[in-house]
């Protein structure tokens, strides 16, 4: 008998596999609005043309595949925690961020939660509810205990801010505090700069600790200083705090597994001992980074012209996801007789609109009309053309009566 018997079919990954159900769908009206991954208007994925200049550069360079440091490359690391806190930041200049170029936005998170199981053993996180499907995987198999703060009220379709605030006041002294820098996932709704200061009182009172998810920087609003002014405002406050960053979605580089992991600390000594030990715990997890997706970033961010392409291209994609959410509103809002407010829609912010179908209505919107969103009611705006709103409309009104 074979000593794996005992192992079971895991589950489909709740987000990762609508693609592959997506794939098996040979319908021609299918449509995948359920990885959070950008599509161009003829819903191909993209490559930025600012990546192919840097890549090209890089290939002439003619660059060797020699290990990177445990930490990362110097100059991307460098570039990530300048353009999370701006090149200017007195914490940068007083050197007391901690950066470690991570696998992308994921294994960032894993790095910081490996680093919370060992220094604050039994500190609970507190992530919000709803909130990206992967985070309570990874604190799980990091050994971090986790609980909910309220975040979505369904019936103003919008944030429980008062419920944000109690839930995070009850918490222990001394909690981490998951957010999300901007572009709320699976939402789409973010604190106003006014909520962000109270959040920031609050965790300031119970002296709990920020772990900001920053997935989507640039890529909200289209301004990567906008995105990023959350994260800032609780650093001018002096806030010890964590931050994850990713280059998926805002350079489109999704398989290079790109991101960070930024501790802001107290002083320089102490922002290199975190440092040397959460290189202690990359070690024996993978080593050491892939180098080519921190040299895209590195030379894109070092060359003003590139920089300037970069923003373009960011806002030109933030700019797509606007119109066809102006247009899947107006078709809704058009289509739909009953007095229902559609106009959610666009106040939500990002990649995603979380719908408020639920799990039965989100199955018809699969079985009958063949669009592949998520279980929780969210689809990508990404994944959706002008071209393709009316017939979302009508599969989103079919499905809601
Ligand atoms: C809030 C948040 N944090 C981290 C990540 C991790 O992305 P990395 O590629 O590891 O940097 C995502 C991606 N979420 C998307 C993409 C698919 C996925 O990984 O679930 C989504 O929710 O569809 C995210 O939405």
């Amino acid at each position: 008998v074979s000593r794996f018997e005992g192992v079971s079919m895991a589950p489909a990954d709740p987000i990762l596999g609508v693609s592959e159900a997506f794939k098996r769908d040979n319908s021609d009206m299918k449509l995948n609005l359920g990885v959070g991954a950008y599509r161009t208007e003829e819903l191909q994925p993209y490559v930025l043309e600012v990546v192919k200049k840097a890549e090209k550069k890089m290939l002439e360079a003619g660059e060797n595949k020699e290990y990177l440091p445990i930490e990362g490359l110097a100059a991307f690391n460098k570039a990530t925690a300048e353009l999370l806190l701006g090149a200017d930041n007195p914490v940068i200049k007083q050197q007391r961020v901690a950066t470690v170029q991570g696998l992308s936005g994921t294994g960032s998170l894993r790095l910081g939660a490996a680093f919370i199981q060992r220094y604050f053993p039994g500190v609970k996180v507190l992530i919000s509810s709803p909130t990206w499907g992967n985070h309570k995987n990874i604190l799980n198999d990091a050994g971090v205990p986790w609980s909910e703060y309220r975040y979505f009220d369904p019936k103003t379709v919008g944030l429980d801010f008062e419920g944000m605030i109690a839930d995070i006041k009850d918490a222990p002294n001394g909690s981490i505090i998951l957010l999300h820098g901007c572009a709320h996932n699976p939402t789409g709704i973010d604190p106003t700069p006014e909520q962000w200061e109270k959040i920031a009182d609050v965790c300031q009172e119970k002296d709990h600790m920020p772990f900001f998810d920053v997935a989507y920087q640039g890529f909200a609003s289209g301004s990567l200083d906008d995105d990023a002014s959350s994260v800032r405002r609780f650093v001018a406050r002096g806030i010890e705090l964590f931050v994850a960053q990713s280059y998926s979605k805002n350079l489109g580089l999704y398989a290079e597994r790109i991101g960070a992991i930024n501790v802001v600390v107290s002083s320089p000594e102490v922002a290199t001992k975190v440092k040397s030990q959460l290189k202690r715990l990359a070690r024996p997890m993978y080593s050491n980074p892939p180098v080519h997706g921190a040299r895209i970033v590195a030379n894109v961010v070092g060359d003003p012209t590139m920089f300037d392409e970069w923003r373009a291209e960011m806002q030109a994609m933030a700019g797509r996801i606007k119109t066809v959410r102006q247009r899947l509103y107006d078709e809704l809002s058009t289509k739909d007789k009953s007095s229902k407010d559609w106009s959610f829609v666009l106040k939500q912010i990002g990649m995603f609109s979380f719908t408020g179908l639920n799990k039965a209505q989100s199955d018809n919107m699969t079985d009958k009309w063949h669009v592949y969103m998520t279980k929780d009611g969210r689809i990508s705006l990404a994944g959706l053309n002008l071209a393709k709103c009316a017939f979302l409309a009508d599969a989103i009104i079919d499905s809601f009566y």
